[in-house]
């Protein structure tokens, strides 16, 4: 099957300083994927190069087996950046009716439907909406077009608790109904575990981690044990992360090699762990005996 979203050796660079680079990525089709990374690690950017909103540096990236911005990409990608840009003097009303008159395949009776649902005035001008507001109305003009391919950069980042919930449902159920593909960037680790099952992590503007959720969780453990016996296990695993107490020490280790010493206690991880492991930049350090 090919890959919806697809990067090989990608980098964007401004000025002397990388935003993104060495980024090779396939990501599959029909499913929530999670985009995260801490402030500054590369997501926007990526995002923006696979609409087509910046030119790459080095190499290339394919949205739906083509290039970002070909003829038949821009009517099946749709985008929502993170300052979720609308025309403040149109009214709510005034958006669907444009969203409608661009988009061939517009979903009229879904959009008004969402609308309502959300309880916003048809006739309120978009530069009066809240801030939330706003969110979710370009959210329901995303989803409207009825793309193959949705990119959206922190959608639910001002949602209250409950509409974030049910953007979340609503995009799940979008997947499930319409097979759509969602990359969608968060800060917010317990949405993405809740509704992702692919995960890409960025940090300092590299691809850390692209595999389904599911892979990712079984190559990782979390092992607790004698800090003075740390040693043994950096010769033996990859270790991710690394905590020291006064006696203990707590490392995230990666590979599926067998940890039969009693003295170590091992457990899985979550998926919320394992992303912080992967967000914090220093490498873990052997301890010293
Ligand atoms: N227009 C620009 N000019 C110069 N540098 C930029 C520009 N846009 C982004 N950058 C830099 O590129 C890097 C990646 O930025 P990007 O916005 O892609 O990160 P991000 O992961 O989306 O961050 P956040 O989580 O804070 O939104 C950062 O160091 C940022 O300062």
């Amino acid at each position: 099957m090919t890959p919806v979203l697809e990067a090989e050796g990608l980098g964007r660079r401004y000025g002397r300083q990388w935003a993104l680079r060495d980024c090779t990525l396939a990501l599959p089709g029909g499913q929530v994927i999670g985009l995260v990374g801490p402030n500054g690690a590369g997501k926007t950017t990526l995002l923006s190069l696979a609409v087509g909103l910046l030119r790459p540096t080095e190499g290339e990236v394919r949205v739906l087996g083509r290039r970002p911005r070909s003829p038949g990409t821009v009517a099946e990608v749709g985008f929502v950046a993170q300052d979720k840009p609308l025309y403040r003097n149109l009214t709510v009303a005034e958006t669907l009716r444009m969203g409608a008159w661009l988009n061939p395949g517009w979903d009229a009776p879904g959009a008004r439907d969402r609308i309502t649902r959300i309880g916003l005035p048809m006739d309120q001008k978009v530069g009066k909406l809240s801030g939330g507001q706003r969110s979710q109305l370009a959210l329901t003009v995303a989803l409207s077009k009825r793309p193959k391919l949705l990119l959206l950069d922190e959608p639910v980042a001002d949602l209250d608790p409950i509409a974030r919930r049910d953007f979340l449902r609503t995009l799940m159920s979008e997947v499930a109904e319409s097979g759509v593909t969602v990359v969608l960037s968060s800060h917010l680790l317990a949405d993405v575990e809740k509704t992702c099952e692919f995960l890409v992590l960025l940090a300092t503007s590299h691809v850390q981690l692209a595999d389904d959720t599911e892979t990712l969780l079984s190559q990782h453990r979390m092992v607790t044990g004698p800090r003075a016996d740390a040693q043994s296990l950096f010769s033996a695993h990859t270790v991710v992360q690394a905590d020291y107490a006064e006696r203990q020490a707590t490392l995230l280790v990666r590979g599926r090699a067998p940890i039969n010493d009693p003295m170590w206690t091992v457990r899985p991880v979550s998926l919320e762990e394992l992303a912080l492991a992967y967000m914090s930049t220093s490498l873990p350090q052997e301890v010293a005996a």
